[in-house]
């Protein structure tokens, strides 16, 4: 090292560096997420510190019970909340999907990163790696493991034949029980992102999309949300050079589409969303993912707080457009009964170059989907478990 490398750190002031201090849930796919964000603003802020904090949370201690029997929509995010806004935490790394359209009235969510691919995957057990590839192709009987009601639905519409069972625990453990020679699961259908994340690409079979499978995805699936507390402006300043302005416009119009539904993440709601450039040609077409997080400036960040945030912030100016100014949003929605007979289903194209843009568009298909008989489907899926209680 040379002399004015050294010269340099002694004359830096100690105040300068800054420990942040991340906050996570103790699983393996929560940790490598959080990984994942604090590795992105390390390289953003080389002169801070990132500490992660990992912790197990309520949904983490009860993996018997199935996660729609929980009336708590904050199960994966009400521990960590608490930490935050006591201070021990100054942010909190989330699946942007298990965070409840209300947040607590002093947390906002301050930045989304980039999203890793929302669908869901088709996996099959190895014994059928041979013969089965996709959905289709399971014999009549065949039992697929999975807790949700979104997609245990949409396969009961398109595949009528098919028997489903709930299989609880970390990837791992459904993946061990998808293995066992005796296993009574043919398939499970698991988030693409939680494989890939956790490096396991080559177990998917297939991929589920409404074209493919008849599967549309979880509002704010495959995207990571960073939580922090209403005001602080400091933390806000550092996520915001993380944040990814295609996914937030994205996953916004999800989330207010969920929100005019009043919809938690415990009733069957599918979206499909994704960015259509002026050429016509789908973001997914050319594996073109999203714009660089650098692009994203500091005004979406604070129309953000307003949109998430419990208290309306001051500044509400319009972001800048990142997005290509011809850009449109190509946004799917349905709403399904847990049987699958009933649907509402709607499509539309947007240009969206703004957060008000996402937010009026997720309202507007909320609208067009109740137009359409989503009201009296979540109705009788809510008078259904309030009996039950
Ligand atoms: N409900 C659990 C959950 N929350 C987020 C993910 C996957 C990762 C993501 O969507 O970012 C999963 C697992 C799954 O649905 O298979």
């Amino acid at each position: 090292m040379s002399t004015a490398t050294e010269d340099t750190t002694v004359a830096e002031p100690a105040a300068q560096i800054q420990t942040i201090h991340i906050g996570t849930r103790q699983s393996l796919l929560a940790r490598v997420q959080a990984d994942e964000v604090a590795k992105q603003l390390r390289a953003a802020w080389p002169q801070h510190r990132f500490e992660i904090h990992a912790m197990s949370t309520t949904g983490d201690k009860n993996q018997k019970t199935a996660l729609h029997k929980f009336n708590e929509k904050s199960l994966w995010t009400q521990e960590l909340e608490v930490l935050l806004q006591s201070g021990d935490l100054d942010l909190v790394v989330h699946c942007l999907k298990d965070m409840p359209t209300q947040l607590p009235a002093d947390c906002v969510i301050s930045a989304i990163t980039e999203r890793e691919d929302p669908r869901d995957a088709f996996v099959v057990a190895p014994r059928l790696a041979g013969s089965v590839r996709s959905l289709a192709d399971l014999p009549k009987g065949s039992v697929v493991g999975t807790s949700s009601l979104r997609r245990i639905a949409q396969m009961k519409r398109a595949y009528p034949d098919l028997k489903f069972a709930d299989v609880r625990g970390n990837l791992g453990t459904r993946l061990a029980k998808l293995d066992a020679p005796d296993s009574q699961y043919s398939a499970l259908v698991l988030a693409v992102a939680g494989l890939v994340r956790l490096g396991m690409r080559e177990r998917i079979t297939s991929y589920l999309s409404k074209a493919h499978g008849g599967m549309l995805y979880a509002v704010g699936q495959g995207a990571l949300a960073i939580e922090t507390r209403q005001g602080d402006d400091r933390i806000a300043d550092i996520v915001a050079k993380i944040a990814c302005q295609r996914t937030t416009l994205q996953s916004l119009a999800e989330r207010s589409l969920m929100r005019t539904l009043e919809g938690g993440c415990s009733v069957p709601i599918g979206v499909e969303t994704e960015w259509i450039r002026k050429t016509g040609i789908l973001d997914s077409d050319v594996g073109l993912g999203v714009k660089p997080a650098s692009d994203y400036d500091q005004a979406s960040g604070v129309a953000l707080s307003a949109v998430d945030g419990a208290a309306a912030n001051k500044q509400t100016e319009n972001s800048t457009g990142v997005t290509g100014e011809t850009d449109e949003l190509l946004f799917r929605g349905l709403v399904i009964s847990l049987d699958g007979s009933e649907v509402a289903e709607v499509e539309a194209r947007k240009r969206i170059l703004s957060v008000e843009d996402s937010v009026a568009f997720g309202v507007e298909m909320a609208k067009a989907l109740n137009a359409k008989g989503a009201d009296k489907i979540l109705q009788a899926i809510n008078a259904q478990s309030n009996r039950g209680k």
